[in-house]
């Protein structure tokens, strides 16, 4: 969609939300991520086990950059009250919760010890992690914010689409678990919340830039979903990941 700013956007707006322009601005590629067949497969626990384990020896790496981050935020944040949730997502969550999850869920999955440490990264997890590198050493507090939000935003929109029955693989089950449910929501809300606190006092400069990183974050959650998809074909799997392509 053409970029209309913040300012000019939020008179017609419903919703004026801040967070609200960044999403709309990043169509169509929002809806592609959070409505991906792959995302969908997970919810059904039709992923292959081949293609599970590709998806998450990459997403182990995201995950650490990730957590660099988040840690960039608790740094940056304009107040102690915004750190908080931050250190409290930081330890609860993104080293226990979500670090225990990928030690179980690769082990099953037959990921070596050097699939977990030091893996052939793909190019899609060599951008992202450079995006949240170049995030997190800007120390900017909204360019922060608005890669944190679209990491966890996205999650909790394909997880909250699930329906039906619970896959009975933990693997698919835990991971869609781990991204849905009133505690997961706040966070995305608290996220969003500090989004649309502060990106309505910034200059149109800075705006735009807060959406310039908002928008490259949804478009590599696009790529990344289309890399899990890129490996060889349900049935057809050798049992080898494909992750020499
Ligand atoms: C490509 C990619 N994008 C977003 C997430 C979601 N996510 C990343 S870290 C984290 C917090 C720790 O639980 C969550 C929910 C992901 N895993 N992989």
């Amino acid at each position: 969609m053409t970029t209309v700013p913040y300012a000019e956007w939020r008179r017609d707006a419903a919703n004026p939300a801040f967070s609200e322009w960044l999403r709309q601005h990043s169509e169509p590629d929002w809806e592609a991520v959070i409505s991906h067949p792959f995302a969908a497969a997970i919810t059904t626990g039709k992923v292959s086990d081949a293609d599970m384990r590709r998806y998450l020896v990459q997403d182990y790496q995201f995950v650490d950059s990730f957590t660099a981050l988040l840690g960039a935020a608790v740094a940056s944040a304009d107040s102690f009250e915004a750190r908080v949730p931050f250190g409290r997502f930081l330890g609860q969550t993104a080293t226990t919760e979500e670090k225990t999850y990928f030690h179980r869920a690769l082990a099953a999955l037959g990921a070596s010890e050097s699939d977990m440490r030091s893996p052939e990264l793909e190019q899609v997890t060599i951008d992202f992690r450079s995006l949240m590198d170049e995030a997190r050493t800007s120390l900017d507090y909204p360019v922060i914010l608005a890669v944190l939000c679209v990491a966890e935003w996205t999650y909790l929109g394909w997880a909250s689409r699930a329906t039906g029955p619970a896959p009975e693989n933990f693997v698919h089950r835990e991971w869609i678990e781990l991204h849905e449910g009133p505690e997961f929501r706040a966070w995305v809300d608290f996220l969003r919340g500090e989004l649309d606190r502060i990106g309505p006092e910034l200059d149109e400069r800075e705006q735009l830039r807060v959406l310039d990183f908002f928008r490259r974050a949804t478009r590599l959650e696009l790529e990344f979903f289309d890399m899990a998809m890129s490996g060889e074909p349900a049935g057809q799997s050798s049992g080898e990941s494909a992750s020499a392509s």
